[in-house]
């Protein structure tokens, strides 16, 4: 499979070893200072193309890929108030989208055991509960795109909560998300729910970029002949 990599930092770099390392060929690696490289003869040499830049630059670059007619695979966090659009737009245009705060196994695994804990607490009142994510100081976003899923799913169970907020809080109406910035932090979630009796604690910790840059190549294996909008429960089939 032929793959343009747009976005060649430090997650870039960990998907070009993981898809070389499965046989595939990188015929693009765009950063800020080959974007160029966007146009559309350029991008048609892929057959997928997989979009992990930044909050200012994925919208553009995934709207490169559907004039160009390459399913892309979009992993950039922190431009959620454009999904919608571009969700349209892809059915617009009869072209293939994957979008995932969270590209690794563990994490979408994480989602589901998070999704049935909110449920069952839904009406135990005693417990509160709250959010911690730590990642790497070069972080751009905050909280995560992963947080956000998270606390999606949580107030989707949790209808006395109204929404989240990027603090500590004491508010029971609403979901505290603490976010810490440590090196070299890959990627850690914790979601606490707290009662004056006991606590009950989750955790998914990263160990290193590995799980998201191979979820991501496996996204694209699976996307590479699709068209419509596709999630990691789709991949994964969770
Ligand atoms: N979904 C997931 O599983 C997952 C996992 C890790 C990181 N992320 C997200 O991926 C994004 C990138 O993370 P990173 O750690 O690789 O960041 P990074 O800062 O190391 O790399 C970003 C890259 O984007 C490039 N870039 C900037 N503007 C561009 C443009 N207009 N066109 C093309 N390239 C451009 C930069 O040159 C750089 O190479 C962030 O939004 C991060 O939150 C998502
Ligand atoms: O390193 C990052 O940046 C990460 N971003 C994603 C997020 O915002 O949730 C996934 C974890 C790593």
């Amino acid at each position: 499979m032929k793959i343009a990599l747009i976005g060649y930092g430090k997650m870039g770099k960990a998907i070009e070893a993981i898809a070389q390392g499965r046989g595939h060929e990188i015929v693009h690696r765009i950063d800020i200072n080959s974007s160029h490289l966007l146009e559309k003869e350029q991008l048609q040499q892929a057959d997928v193309a997989i979009e992990f830049t930044t909050p200012e630059t994925a919208y553009h670059n995934i709207l490169k890929c559907f004039a160009a007619n390459v399913p892309v695979v979009c992993g950039t966090t922190g431009w959620l108030e454009k999904l919608p659009e571009v969700k349209a737009q892809c059915l617009e245009q009869h072209q293939a989208f994957l979008y995932a705060s969270n590209f690794s196994v563990g994490v979408n695994i994480f989602f589901e055991l998070n999704r049935r804990l909110a449920e069952l607490m839904a009406t135990q009142s005693d417990y509160r509960s709250s959010m911690v994510e730590i990642h790497h100081t070069q972080k751009k976003d905050a909280p995560s795109g992963t947080a956000i899923t998270l606390a999606e799913q949580i107030l989707e169970k949790q209808p006395a909560k109204t929404g989240w907020v990027n603090e500590a809080t004491t508010d029971p109406t609403k979901l505290g998300i603490v976010s810490e910035r440590v090196d070299p932090a890959p990627g850690t979630h914790i979601i606490q729910y707290d009662s004056p009796i006991d606590s009950i604690t989750i955790t998914h910790t990263a160990h290193s970029r590995e799980g998201f840059a191979a979820g991501a190549v496996t996204a694209a294996e699976w996307l590479k002949d699709k068209k419509g909008i596709f999630s990691m429960k789709d991949v994964l089939s969770l």
